[in-house]
């Protein structure tokens, strides 16, 4: 048995748009995830978020199903749309109660609550206002942030600012498969700036906080880029991609500086940036979440795509996202992020995996792949830990089924099967491994 640090937390993650439905109840306003879903053509079989796993009526149940699952945490995102409509300025008391209910419920179970700030449901109105490719961004994010802070920071000590500002910039501004979708690559890299501003300026509004005793940090996905042969072409686009994947937001915040390849490698996109920029975003944080799926392998491919590279195939079992199973990437990247970037307080705020999941004739989930898959990366996670990382938390992604973005309810990422048509929630065998791996605190060899 491989035991964790005593204290070590347990949990699972989910976030706002892709679990609460009821997107514009109580006086919520719609988000660019609504909009973006409610636009033909850019979401799997038309799906939308209007009703999802249907948590924001159903919230009571579901923590109750946590506590029956041990979790010892909770990460959840803050819907803006629904506490600030215009995204800023009038408050909806109704939308701030509903996480204010939410939190209370989980301390009374005993949970610790890590929310997140920002998990891509952008005020509409903000929209229409330039949203984050406009830098008046910074003081919308940095005044959400503020009202939560006030509101909740009497009980949630642990705070992220961005989900995945990667994932914000070029999904929703470059390549445009995520919501507003923008295809402007001179957007795309302000955007970047400006969610590293805001997440800069929010620190400093939260030091000077009623929450501010509590912690704050940021959750990168993050994902090692292997060169696909030793060549110096191969590489160097190897290296381009890291930076463009990984050091893009690592740099900045961490070291103070942007990845000098990639100012060179976009040239005239590239934004306006100036040291007193560079030294908001850099303001200290209290710890790092990853969110760790898996790595690529990329080859040189001159005047291909963004980068100039391709991602080569592997020979190793995949997801159902065809995303490749690789445990010892997150090992590897544990390690490095502490000794390149750290020593800080690391979370893995998200890891899972989606597999074709049936009920059987029992009405059950024989998730043997998923337990298989969590397993082996709760193993190399341990190994980081023996080597000096100072991990201290695990989020799965995710507590529930939910809507998986553009690809819709098409991808099942839960240790707990959601039956849609009748919202019935049945724990996986993944659900019930992990609530003994939680009891024990420690995973078999
Ligand atoms: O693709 C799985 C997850 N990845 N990170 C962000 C989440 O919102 C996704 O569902
Ligand atoms: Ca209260």
């Amino acid at each position: 048995m491989r035991r964790f640090p005593e204290g070590f937390l347990w949990g699972c993650a989910t976030a706002s748009y892709q679990i609460e439905g009821s997107p514009l109840a109580d006086g919520a306003s719609p988000s660019i995830w609504h909009r973006f879903s409610h636009t033909p053509g850019n979401v799997q079989g038309g799906d939308t978020g209007d009703v999802a796993c249907d948590h924001y009526r159903r919230w009571r149940d579901d923590v109750a199903l946590m506590r029956e699952l041990g979790l010892k945490a909770y990460r959840f995102s803050i819907a803006w749309p629904r506490v600030l409509p215009d995204g800023t300025g009038r408050v909806n008391e109704a939308g701030v109660a509903f996480y204010d209910r939410l939190v209370d419920a989980l301390l009374e179970a005993g949970i610790v609550p890590f929310a997140t700030l920002y998990h891509w449901d952008l005020p509409g109105a903000l929209q229409d206002r330039g949203g984050w490719a406009n830098r008046d961004v910074v003081g919308w994010f940095t005044e959400y942030a503020g009202l939560m802070f006030e509101r909740l920071g009497d009980r949630v000590q642990h705070w992220i600012t961005l989900n995945e500002p990667w994932c914000v910039a070029h999904l929703g501004h470059v390549a445009g498969v995520h919501a507003p979708g923008m295809r402007d690559l001179w957007a795309g890299l302000r955007v970047a700036h400006h969610l590293l501003l805001a997440h800069g300026e929010a620190v400093a509004a939260f030091r000077a906080s009623r929450a501010g005793r509590g912690r704050i940090g940021i959750t990168l996905n993050l994902a090692p880029q292997h060169a696909a042969t030793s060549s110096q072409t191969d590489r160097a686009a190897t290296d381009r991609a890291d930076a463009y994947h990984n050091r893009l937001f690592l740099d900045p915040l961490f070291k103070g500086r942007y990845p000098a390849v990639l100012v060179q490698h976009f040239g005239e996109a590239w934004p306006e940036v100036t040291d007193e920029d560079l030294a908001i975003i850099r303001r200290p944080i209290d710890f790092l979440g990853i969110n760790y799926y898996s790595r690529s392998v990329v080859a040189d491919a001159p005047g291909e795509g963004l980068l100039g590279i391709r991602h080569v195939d592997t020979a190793g079992a995949r997801t159902a996202m065809g995303w490749e199973i690789y445990p010892q990437g997150l090992y590897e990247l544990l390690v490095r992020l502490h000794r390149e970037y750290g020593p800080l307080p690391l979370y893995i705020t998200e890891n899972g995996a989606a597999f074709d999941d049936r009920l059987d004739a029992s009405g059950q989930v024989d998730d043997a792949e998923r337990v298989d898959y969590l397993h082996r990366h709760f193993l190399a996670a341990r190994r980081a830990i023996d080597d000096g990382v100072r991990l201290e938390g695990y989020f799965v992604w995710s507590m529930l089924d939910n809507f998986e973005w553009a690809l819709g309810y098409s991808k099942r990422f839960g240790i707990v099967y959601v039956d849609y048509p009748s919202q019935r929630r049945i724990v996986k065998r993944s659900g019930r491994w992990y609530r003994q791996v939680i009891e024990a605190n420690g995973v078999p060899e």
